[in-house]
């Protein structure tokens, strides 16, 4: 990876294709001339960013994310700015976004294996997070990559970018991944991330989102009675563990530790 210069910029790279849009910008496939080392430059307009009023968000989610190292957590290597854009120099993912890959599934969804693979990644990178009292890290398809030999990372930076043509983001994101408690606009502690592991854990077995219904309103609703069916074709192993994470009370969730023990991941995981 590129050994952090006192400063970057632009022409250090070649950019290469557009990987994905955002709210804020764009996601491009770049290389860095000297090293030919390959990168995702995300590209930042300070405008929209100073628009929607998140120059702090975006300095913090920078700091946070520029001193992680965890095998399941997308690297940013550095980043600068010229007086219009912020670009983050990130690692590169070469196999896309767990949302496509969903999509790319013929039955649109994974098999057991695959999904306790997805989950236990996931698990260990938000015990890491967890420990640094770091929360919240929006977890859904969209915002989850995939990197060599497929690899689960989190690629979030607290905004989700999407495929061009994602059909499930909505001005401030899709609200499927929301629990109850922020729903109901109450602060939100570290347990949002086990009820939001539990919604992944069910939209890749089952191919959609639990509490998934044609409005927001709907939606809420459904969150806040955590009314959702289980199709026959989910194990019971499966089933059990997604009720623990499914939880109104944040306090009652199943904490990430047991989670990486219980039955249905020690049964699909080596
Ligand atoms: Cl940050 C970051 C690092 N790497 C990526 C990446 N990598 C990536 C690789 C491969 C393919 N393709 C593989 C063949 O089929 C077509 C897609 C797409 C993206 N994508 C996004 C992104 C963001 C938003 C929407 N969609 C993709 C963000 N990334």
């Amino acid at each position: 990876p590129p050994k952090p210069k006192k400063t970057w910029e632009l022409n250090n790279f070649d950019i290469g294709r557009l990987l994905g849009r955002g709210k804020f910008g764009n996601v491009y496939l770049a290389r860095e001339k000297e090293s030919q080392f390959v990168v995702a430059l995300k590209v930042l307009f300070k405008r929209q960013i100073g628009e929607s009023n998140v120059e702090h968000q975006v300095r913090r989610e920078i700091e946070i994310q520029s001193h992680l190292r965890h095998p399941h957590i997308l690297r940013l290597y550095a980043y600068f700015h010229d007086d219009v854009r912020i670009y983050l120099i990130l690692e590169y993912a070469p196999q896309g976004t767990l949302f496509n890959a969903l999509q790319a599934q013929p039955s649109k969804r994974f098999d057991e294996r695959q999904s306790a693979t997805y989950i236990k990644s996931l698990c260990s990178a938000l015990l890491y997070l967890h420990e640094r009292d770091i929360i919240h890290r929006d977890i859904k398809p969209e915002n989850l990559l995939l990197g060599h030999k497929g690899v689960l990372k989190i690629a979030d930076f607290g905004w989700s970018v999407h495929e061009p043509n994602s059909m499930r983001m909505t001005l401030c994101g899709t609200v499927d991944y929301l629990p109850p408690e922020m729903v109901q606009g109450k602060p939100h502690t570290k347990n949002v991330d086990l009820w939001s592991l539990g919604v992944l854990c069910f939209e890749l077995l089952v191919g959609h989102a639990p509490f998934y219904s044609k409005n927001y309103d709907e939606t809420y609703k459904k969150i806040l009675k955590v009314e959702y069916k289980l199709p026959e074709h989910i194990s019971k192993a499966a089933a059990h563990l997604i009720s623990k994470l499914l939880v109104l009370n944040p306090q009652h969730r199943l904490p990430l530790d047991q989670v990486l023990v219980h039955p249905w991941i020690l049964a699909h995981t080596k």
